[in-house]
């Protein structure tokens, strides 16, 4: 029975996951496709390097044609990152008629339509699921599952780097870089962490999710973006006080034609189904204007759980090639882009500001918000060590992002106020 021939861009975290359950799960995937599947080639950078599978030593190799050319390789799989030489690659494989598995998500973030485009000139599938949101199967869900649907709400735990740091941060009061690293050595974080913790990762795949779920081309500059590098213990304590967790959350919004995207830190009511998201794990919240609410939850990095969500990309493919319908899907976006002004923006926030303590600070703070019909829901005032100082702590009621950065501005100017310490979008009271 002739093999289905897989060749691998990468043998690191991811990778050595791919090769281990097309191992341990061979009798099962034959089943649903019918024959074996085989490694036959895999792109590395060090040959030499001690690897965590067993592997033929003649089939590692350093030489990207050696793969994307092999005759006997039908699909390969991306699990090398990096964007720009990773694309003509893939770009080459496609031509020489190899579907394309990959979990890039810096790279579907930003080329995917035109790796699309290639695919489909070419006959041939390109699968992304474990790009967004690791071993959740939520691409296939959006597009598959919840197709009938019109999707108006995503918002999601979408890094497990930044989930686990703050994940720890609040719950042991570990430090920021420790954790960071514990992060690293489990295979969590991106080659360059600052894209997890400045939160470009988060947007990449936020960018992913509402294109698909929105049926519009999102680009990566339309996803507005802040990372958890800032946060300080004492907002962590200050949101627990107040009855809130914080995460890194990506929201992407439909309001009649108009869209908003954005990833930031983020105050959730601690009773809110997302605030139990703990350590690398993800979760989705999605609502659909005929199904409601909801949820996909799972692990969202490591090498096992990513490679899951490959090796089902793997199965489509392969039950694709069985029914020669590789490359048909429709996969071009419904409608024209149409995004919000931040007038039609509207969140609550967490602000804490350092004033003079001296009569009448409060009051001209509370007219700056006053001023623009923005009220306080939750108000906290309390001395501090530095003479002279108070710290006032508020959450706002809704307010559109206008009116908030113009507030912000005021206080910055505000001969009262010595400095705006932090501040956050409040999201979750009501769940739509
Ligand atoms: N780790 C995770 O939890 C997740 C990762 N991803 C994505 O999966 C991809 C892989 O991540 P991960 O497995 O963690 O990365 P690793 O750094 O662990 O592995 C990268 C692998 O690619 C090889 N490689 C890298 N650059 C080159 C190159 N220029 N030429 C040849 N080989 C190269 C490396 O070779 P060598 O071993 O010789 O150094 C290594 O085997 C990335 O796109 C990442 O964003 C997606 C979801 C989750
Ligand atoms: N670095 C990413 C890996 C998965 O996409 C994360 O932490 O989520
Ligand atoms: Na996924």
């Amino acid at each position: 029975m002739k093999s289905i021939g897989v060749g691998l861009l990468g043998l690191g975290t991811v990778g050595t996951g791919v090769v281990k359950i097309i191992k341990n799960h061979q009798d099962k995937l034959m089943h649903q496709i019918g024959c074996p599947i085989e490694v036959k080639k895999i792109l590395v950078k060090n040959v030499n390097k001690e690897r965590e599978v067993e592997i033929d030593p003649s089939i590692l190799t350093t030489n990207i044609n050696d793969v994307i050319e092999h005759p006997e390789v039908d699909v390969v799989i991306e699990v090398m990152g990096g964007v720009e030489e990773t694309k003509k690659h893939l770009l080459a494989a496609l031509r020489n008629k190899k579907h394309v598995v990959t979990a890039n998500k810096d790279l579907v973030a930003v080329y995917g339509s035109e790796i699309h485009a290639c695919a489909s000139e070419n006959r041939c599938d390109f699968y992304y699921e474990a790009s967004v949101a690791g071993g959740i199967p939520i691409l296939r869900g959006l597009v598959d599952g919840l197709a009938s649907d019109k999707i108006t709400k995503l918002m999601g735990i979408v890094n497990g780097t930044t989930n686990f740091i703050l994940t720890k941060m609040s719950k042991n009061g570990s430090p920021y870089e420790e954790v960071l690293a514990e992060a690293q050595s489990l295979g969590f974080a991106e080659a360059d962490p600052t894209s997890d913790v400045e939160g470009l990762d988060a947007a990449r795949k936020m960018a992913i999710l509402s294109t698909l779920g929105f049926s519009m081309n999102i680009d990566l500059k339309d996803v507005s973006v802040k990372g958890i590098s800032q946060i300080t213990e004492e907002d962590l304590n200050y949101s627990k006080r107040l009855g809130y967790t914080m995460k890194l959350i990506g929201i992407a919004k439909q309001d009649g034609e108009k869209v908003e995207v954005s990833v930031q830190p983020t105050l959730l009511p601690d009773e809110h189904p997302l605030s139990a998201v703990n350590d690398e794990y993800n979760a989705v919240y999605v609502y659909g204007e005929a199904v409601g609410e909801t949820m996909f939850y799972g692990p969202g990095a490591g090498g096992l759980p990513t490679a899951t969500a490959i090796v089902s990309d793997l199965v489509v493919v392969m039950k694709n090639m069985r029914l020669g319908v590789n490359g048909r899907t429709i996969v071009s976006p419904q409608y024209e882009k149409s995004l919000k002004e931040n007038s039609e923006i509207f969140s609550k926030y967490f602000l804490r500001i350092h004033v003079k303590d001296q009569v009448g600070s409060f009051a001209k703070i509370t007219t700056i918000f006053s001023e623009r019909g923005v009220s306080f829901e939750k108000i906290l005032q309390l001395p501090l060590k530095e003479k002279d100082l108070a710290e006032i702590v508020v959450v706002t009621h809704t307010a559109s992002l206008k009116d908030y950065e113009e507030i912000l501005q005021q206080l910055s100017d505000s001969d009262v106020v010595s400095q705006v310490k932090s501040s956050y979008r409040v999201e979750g009271d009501d769940v739509q």
